[in-house]
């Protein structure tokens, strides 16, 4: 197989400045990542990891410096919205699912932005919970179910548009080992059979080790990058 013409993401000189506070949260973060990878960003909490994240999956704009995601320039984005729903699956350490709807419905709603019609919605929906092993708690609601699936249905939710990145921040934080050991292994094996790139911020220092990059950042500054080298 030939060698991708560039890296599924491009992060270049990459600034963020929060007026008020005078915090530069990220100060000239450059690195790049394939797709079909794993990258951990560790470091001590305010070291910028969210702020990354954030940044990455276009939920804000840096101050300076540029994103490239698939190519695609992040600031030539018009429509961010839009462009998450194809492209972005997001975990994070509180699920953010909708209490008023069941496990079922929240996978659903995520393929609405992509046009789905409700049939399909309907059965990519299930099968993507069964994949998690959650088929028998698809009609429950969110506080129905334990912490563990809970996160398991965000995961299936992140991954039901088939998304080229999963942005995961501390998706393991608040489950026990073995229920953080598997939604890991559950963002890993996307990684590795459908190509997309995963990055995950997380303080458990197992995890990063786990994960083929590890990126650790401190004062918003990137003090340690191991893994494979940048293409
Ligand atoms: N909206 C904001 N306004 C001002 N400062 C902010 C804002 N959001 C984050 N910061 C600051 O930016 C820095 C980086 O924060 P960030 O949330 O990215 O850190 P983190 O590494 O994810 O931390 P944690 O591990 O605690 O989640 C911190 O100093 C934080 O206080």
């Amino acid at each position: 197989m030939n060698a991708p013409a560039h890296p599924m993401l491009v992060v270049d000189g990459l600034c963020r400045d929060y007026e008020g506070g005078g915090v530069q949260a990220l100060r000239d973060v450059s690195f790049t990542a394939e797709a079909g990878r794993s990258v951990a960003l560790t470091g001590p909490s305010g070291c910028g990891k969210s702020t990354l994240l954030s940044l990455i999956g276009l939920l804000d704009r840096p101050t300076r410096g540029r994103i490239l995601l698939g190519g695609v320039d992040l600031a030539q984005v018009r429509n961010a919205h839009a462009f998450r729903a194809r492209r972005v699956g997001f975990v994070f350490q509180f699920h953010h699912m909708v209490p008023t709807m069941t496990l079922q419905e929240n996978v659903e709603a995520p393929m609405i932005a992509l046009g789905l019609g409700r049939a399909e919605r309907r059965e990519r929906a299930a099968d993507m919970l069964a994949q998690v092993d959650l088929a028998a708690r698809a009609h429950f609601l969110p506080t129905q179910v334990s912490g563990g699936e809970r996160q398991r249905a965000a995961v299936a939710r992140a991954l039901v548009n088939q998304p080229a990145v999963l942005l995961a921040d501390e998706p393991t934080g608040n489950l026990d080992s073995r229920n953080g050991q598997r939604v890991i292994e559950l963002l890993l094996t996307q990684a590795r059979e459908r190509a997309a790139l995963v990055l995950v911020a997380t303080h458990n220092p197992e995890i990063a080790a786990a994960l083929d990059t590890h990126i650790e950042l401190r004062d918003g500054a990137v003090v340690r990058h191991e893994g494979p080298p940048a293409a």
